[in-house]
């Protein structure tokens, strides 16, 4: 036995395979459908192998264990083999030469393909330092027609040996462990592997992310278990980085359309993946379900009427259930613009279109659709008013007669450049922060006012409230950015008024806090949802167009917004009996002061000093030097 040891197992087994000669493979009598039906609440068979490689400490079963943990969460069969664990059992007579990882890997490989055959997702993590055994454990796989998922686990070894868990790292270089990979045994790194984790620089959340988000593009993680994960899935239009300067240098060919601020906000929206599962400009399908239903009910790309056949059934163009869309996402173009892309019979004249601001192209839009766009039907759907003496319904009828609908590439992220980009994060990147924080609960409070002490109370008591149920609710603080009205504090100077209340540390946390703009696409489950939004009044007068408590009431029973939760917005007011913000009390209502946006603003800009206790004393300063400074530059103006 020594012997066999020392000269390696392996070649016994190889001549024990080869000598099982008269042996016959018996056929189940079941397949693979049935055991999927027995095992899956979701469905379909999911069997494969996802392959961990990478040196000792890279991350391989943490990431792996953590997988299949979340899979059986959500009721999907995953089991995890594991080197240090298969090492004491099916391969316990093996050691760490050559020879014997070759056949350690041989065996483990044969075992992951009978539980991925069972239609389980097997997570294998072997450091399976050479090609050519891993290659061996792909083709065990293939031949049976099964999925095998490399997953290079790119750990540098400088970083597994300063992680050095075990301490194995250690006696390798004391020389205790001869043939220790990495040290005096080699790793050769995976040439073509399915994924890449870079597990050295990113948090484990982040891997494991990105191990479900290839999953998801395969099909093996269902559309259904990767929402319950976290939301619907973010759908980016970005041209990938690769593909970037072929794609831009491609626009030269293409018809021009330039486009304004506007519609360049709208492509930001469109691109980052808030407006999922939109794939550009809405095409006049899309259009009419948003307008007419306030939902969207599949992305097919053409319109039927009654009698003709409803096709383009593709998975691609269908959504599990409605979604809640009340906005349209369109471009509007004249009918210049609108002459320049069609030919005389009003068919597309090329089949890709660039967009372009500023003197540079930004998008490529595909497969051109151009409909006509009713203006007073949109607006008056929307605002309830058709009045234009509202700003947006201004802009809206002032806007060209006809929409151009396509899917849409995004060439660059798209910057505004006023200090503020790096609190623009996109819904992806929002998931990431949360998840490494591990946030089991995403909470969001929107706002274009500076926060009062009302909205830190009213915030820090959605967390506790939450706090019943979840481990860690996060808040994603969310100022308006883009046009607000007029007369509202600029955004640069909410922030900083913001960044004074999370400094002062009293009533809102920062450990808890994450502030930027958000939709639920950014894995929000919670809103505090108060009166309409913004309180919009008739234009000219001092009356509301909508009832102030129609917002929540409308948003409690929307259609098509699974899984959110609305916290209900509590009125706060200034008690001057106790001398703070706190919940209005109908009974001692005379004891309440009500400081609405406005009244603070005119505090503000006239250098009064609103009550103690209305908000943190440092983010009342960055208020009111603005409107000092405002107030000053108004003068010099003037003086010439
Ligand atoms: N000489 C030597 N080289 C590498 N690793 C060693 C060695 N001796 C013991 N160990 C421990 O065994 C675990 C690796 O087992 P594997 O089955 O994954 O190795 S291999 O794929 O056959 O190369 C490995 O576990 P991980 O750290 O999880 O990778 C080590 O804990
Ligand atoms: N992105 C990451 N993915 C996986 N593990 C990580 C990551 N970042 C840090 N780690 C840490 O690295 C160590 C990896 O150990 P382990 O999973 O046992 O590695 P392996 O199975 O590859 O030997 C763990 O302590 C883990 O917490």
């Amino acid at each position: 036995m020594r012997e066999l040891e020392i000269n390696g197992l392996s070649k016994l087994i190889e001549e024990s395979v080869h000598r099982a000669t008269n042996v016959t493979i018996q056929h189940h009598e079941v397949g693979r459908e049935l055991r999927a039906e027995i095992l899956g609440k979701h469905g379909g068979f999911r069997g494969c192998t996802i392959w961990f490689t990478g040196y000792s400490g890279a991350g391989k079963t943490t990431i792996s264990f953590a997988l299949e943990r979340t899979l059986c969460e959500l009721g999907l069969p995953a089991y995890g083999l594991d080197g240090d664990n298969m090492r004491h059992g099916v391969c316990a007579n093996l050691g760490f030469t050559p020879a014997d990882r070759e056949e350690n890997i041989r065996r483990v490989a044969e075992v992951s393909k009978l539980f991925a055959d069972m239609g389980v997702i097997c997570l294998s993590s072997f450091i399976s330092p050479y090609e050519k055994d891993r290659l061996k454990a792909r083709q065990i796989h293939e031949q049976s027609g099964l999925d095998f998922i490399e997953v290079f686990v790119n750990t540098s070894l400088e970083v597994c040996e300063s992680r050095d868990i075990k301490g194995l790292y250690a006696k390798a270089r004391a020389g205790k462990i001869p043939g220790f990979t990495g040290i005096d045994s080699d790793y050769e790194p995976p040439t073509n592997p399915e994924l890449t984790v870079d597990a050295g620089n990113e948090t484990e959340a982040q891997s494991v992310q990105r191990v479900l988000q290839y999953l998801y593009q395969k099909k093996i993680l269902p559309e259904k278990a990767m929402q319950q994960l976290c939301g619907p899935p973010v759908r980016e239009l970005f041209v990938s980085a690769a593909e970037r300067a072929d794609k831009t240098n491609s626009t030269a060919e293409m018809p021009r359309v330039d486009i304004t601020e506007v519609d360049l906000q709208w492509l930001q929206v469109l691109a980052e993946g808030w407006a999922t599962p939109l794939y550009g400009f809405m095409r006049e399908r899309q259009y009419l379900q948003c307008m007419k239903h306030g939902l969207l009910l599949d992305l097919k790309p053409k319109c039927t009427e009654p009698g003709q056949p409803d096709e383009d059934n593709l998975p691609e163009y269908m959504i599990p259930e409605p979604i809640n869309q009340s906005i349209p996402i369109v471009l509007p173009i004249d009918d210049a613009v609108r002459g320049g892309l069609i030919d005389e019979k009003g068919a597309p004249k090329a089949s890709k279109v660039a967009l372009w601001y500023n003197g540079k192209p930004v998008a490529i839009l595909s497969e051109p659709e151009i409909f006509p766009h009713y203006k007073m039907d949109r607006v008056a759907r929307q605002f309830g008013t058709i009045d234009d003496r509202h700003p947006t319904i201004k802009l809206i009828l002032d806007s060209g007669d006809w929409l151009l609908g396509g899917d849409i590439e995004v060439l660059d992220r798209i910057k505004f450049n006023d200090g503020l980009d790096e609190y623009r994060l996109t819904p992806m990147e929002l998931r990431n922060k949360f998840a490494d924080q591990r946030a089991d609960a995403v909470f969001a409070f929107q706002l274009r006012n500076p926060i009062h002490n009302g909205h830190a109370r009213l915030m820090a008591d959605t967390r506790a409230q939450l706090l019943k149920k979840h481990k860690n609710p996060m808040l994603l603080l969310h100022p308006l950015g883009g046009w607000t009205k007029d007369d509202d504090v600029p955004l640069d100077v909410r922030m900083r008024q913001h960044h004074a209340v999370l400094e002062d540390g009293q009533l809102l946390d920062p450990s808890w806090t994450w502030h930027a703009r958000a939709r639920m696409a950014a894995g929000v489950h919670t809103y505090i949802v108060g009166r309409d939004p913004a309180g919009i009044q008739k234009p000219g007068t001092a009356d509301f167009l909508y009832d102030p408590t129609h917002g929540a009431k409308v948003l409690s029973m929307a259609p098509g917004l699974p899984n959110l939760e609305i916290v209900p917005f509590r009125v706060a007011a200034y008690d001057t009996k106790n001398g703070e913000m706190a919940y209005f009390d109908p009974a001692r209502k005379d004891d309440f002061l009500f400081i609405s946006g406005t009244k603070m603003r005119g505090f503000a800009r006239d250098g009064v000093q609103p009550p103690h206790g209305f908000m943190v004393p440092q983010a009342w300063t960055v208020l009111s030097d603005y409107y000092k400074q405002l107030a000053e530059e108004q003068s010099r103006q003037k003086n010439g």
